[in-house]
């Protein structure tokens, strides 16, 4: 006879088991660490569990991934995003379009209400990791969630500490309390909505309301170093990075969903990391544990590593899958278009563990250019290099913000301008030093539109992309003969190998007539003059003088 399995739950899997770690955090930060069931940096397997149980909508993946659902919102919230306007730091933050001031005691609104939330709920998760491969910038940060699935997501996004770092963890330098599942009091003062997305730089915590997109926390964690450690004296930077044989890292910036995490997975090439670095006196190191992939229209011949890392313990977010077979449907955007999949650095074959390389020889700049007329690659100056890094100019893809929902042209300084606390002339000022000190070529690679707009051209073949950038680290582009694309005056390559000669100059490509291709040229030409005239009274002549010229 079939062994009779048990109906009530095994008493070892529910019960807390005390963690003396939590002891040194009781009373600080309003989280009752003494309670039951909390489970501190639980097991995957047991998270697995706890999602599929009690979380609505979770299930796994043919592949093995856990198949969540983050709810409303599958996206960023960036008019939700809140900075606590307190004296420590108001004269360093960048106030305006990104950072917008929260009062203190509208964020005490929020952390009593997120405490309360937590505090009550049946089962909280702790988990204590880190942020910052290089020890000597590691920060220990601390999220307490009230779902399993946030809480794996942070244990693949973040540094996961050993058995020891677990044991000494002690306090923690930044605490993200994620009670998204709860909505904030839209009549707090400094509320737009009942979402509520806050940092507080004083207390050193964050908290989530209103929001069950994992995205948050991790960009929160981003927002932090992005703050930190310019004040440290090093380059926090919205790039991936991967370094080749000779030891020579290339960084790949870009906003959202132009190409960061695809174009730095290269069998070639060891992976540092898909989205966020630092750059110090002595290399670079990834801020992270792990990548946050987008799925959409993913295969394994397009994107065979990061198809290949999506299994047990991976982090599946928004996707659809067939019901009878659990495979996933990666072309099926009904949900959002910004699917996406969050794993530990280590599913990818070459991954470099411990995550930090040499100084970079190559600096990629990814715009994702929906007019169609920036050319696939150029090699910039290093006036050009500081006017795009200040530009920013790319698209906002559909999905990674609430509300966007095709191609949106934007300047996002530094090409990741929601993550930026301080004035973007500061991270370019502290560029600009590095690559002249380590007199790195700097590119500028369009993985948006050729032959046309968005809605008459197509997005450039990633074949082609990918072709670019191995032209790029084989040496091939570094003796190539250029011919200069008028107005934006970027120095273009004859001849790539790999990618028809007539792709390369958005001229020869263009489907339209002439007058249209001028046009769109021009136009978007006027609104680069536009967006700089902000940042003139703090660029110097020759970079002013490396925008475009109509
Ligand atoms: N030419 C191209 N170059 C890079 N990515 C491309 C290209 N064409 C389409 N894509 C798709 O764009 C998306 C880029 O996503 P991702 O690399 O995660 O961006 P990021 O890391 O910058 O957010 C992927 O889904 C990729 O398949
Ligand atoms: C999740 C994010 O990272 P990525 O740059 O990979 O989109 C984001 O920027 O919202
Ligand atoms: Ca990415
Ligand atoms: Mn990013």
């Amino acid at each position: 006879m079939a062994p009779i399995r048990s109906t009530t739950r095994s008493p070892a899997v529910s019960i807390y088991k005390h963690d003396a770690a939590l002891d040194a955090s009781v009373g600080k930060d309003g989280i009752d660490y003494t309670r039951v069931n909390l489970l501190r940096n639980t097991a995957v397997a047991k998270l697995y569990e706890d999602a599929l149980r009690y979380e609505p909508g979770t299930s796994i993946s043919s592949a093995g991934a856990l198949v969540t659902s983050s709810g409303k919102k599958t996206g960023r919230s960036p008019r939700d995003k809140r900075i606590v306007d307190e004296e420590s730091t108001t004269e360093d933050i960048w106030w305006g379009p990104v950072n917008t001031k929260l009062s203190e005691h509208a964020f005490l609104i929020n952390h009593e209400r997120a405490v309360d939330y937590l505090n009550t709920r049946e089962r909280l998760y702790v988990f204590d990791g880190f942020a910052g491969w290089d020890p000597k910038y590691r920060l220990k940060i601390r999220v307490v969630c009230a779902r399993a699935y946030h809480s794996l997501f942070m244990h693949n996004m973040l540094i996961r500490p050993t058995e020891e770092e677990l044991k000494t963890y002690g306090e923690p330098d930044f605490t993200i309390l994620n009670a998204g599942a709860f909505p904030a009091n839209r009549y707090t003062t400094g509320m737009t909505s009942s979402t509520s997305v806050s940092i507080n730089f004083k207390l050193r915590q964050m908290v989530i309301l209103g929001t069950e997109y994992a995205g948050e926390m991790k960009k929160g964690v981003f927002t932090i170093m992005h703050y930190l450690m310019p004040k440290a004296g090093v380059l926090s930077l919205h790039s991936s990075a991967n370094q080749g044989l000779r030891g020579d890292t290339s960084l790949f910036f870009g906003l959202s969903g132009t190409g960061k995490t695809t174009l730095s997975a290269d069998p070639a090439r060891a992976l540092i990391g898909d989205d966020e670095h630092v750059w110090t006196d002595t290399g670079v190191f990834n801020i992270e544990g792990g990548c946050y992939a987008k799925t959409i229209d993913l295969s394994a011949e397009k994107e065979p590593e990061i198809f290949g890392a999506i299994r047990f313990g991976s982090v599946l977010e928004n996707v659809v899958f067939d019901e009878d077979t659990r495979i996933v449907d990666y072309a099926d955007k009904s949900l959002t278009e910004n699917t996406r999949c969050a794993y530990p650095i280590e599913y990818i074959p070459n991954a470099l563990i411990p995550c930090i390389g040499k100084h970079p020889k190559n600096i990629v700049m990814l715009t994702c250019d929906a007019q169609g007329v920036l050319p696939p690659v150029s090699k910039l100056t290093s006036a050009q290099a500081m006017y795009h890094f200040i530009s920013g100019y790319t698209s906002k893809m559909a999905g990674t913000e609430d509300g966007v929902v095709e191609p949106e042209a934007t300047f996002s300084a530094c090409f990741g301008q929601p993550f930026l606390v301080l004035h973007p002339t500061q991270y370019a000022t502290m560029l600009a030093q590095k690559i002249g000190e380590h007199k790195a070529d700097v590119w500028l690679i369009n993985t948006g539109w050729n032959g046309g707009a968005y809605g008459t051209g197509k997005r450039i073949a990633l074949k082609y992309s990918r072709a670019i950038v191995d032209a790029i680290h084989n040496g091939e582009l570094k003796n190539a003969e250029y011919v200069t694309y008028p107005i934006f005056g970027l120095e273009i390559p004859k001849a790539v190998t790999g990618v028809p000669a007539e792709v390369l100059n958005p001229a020869t490509a263009w489907q339209g007539t002439p007058a249209t291709f001028n046009a769109t040229v021009s136009k978007l030409a006027a609104l680069f003059n536009k967006n700089f005239a902000k940042y003139a009274d703090q660029a110097t002549e020759d970079v002013i003088a490396a925008g475009p010229k109509l």
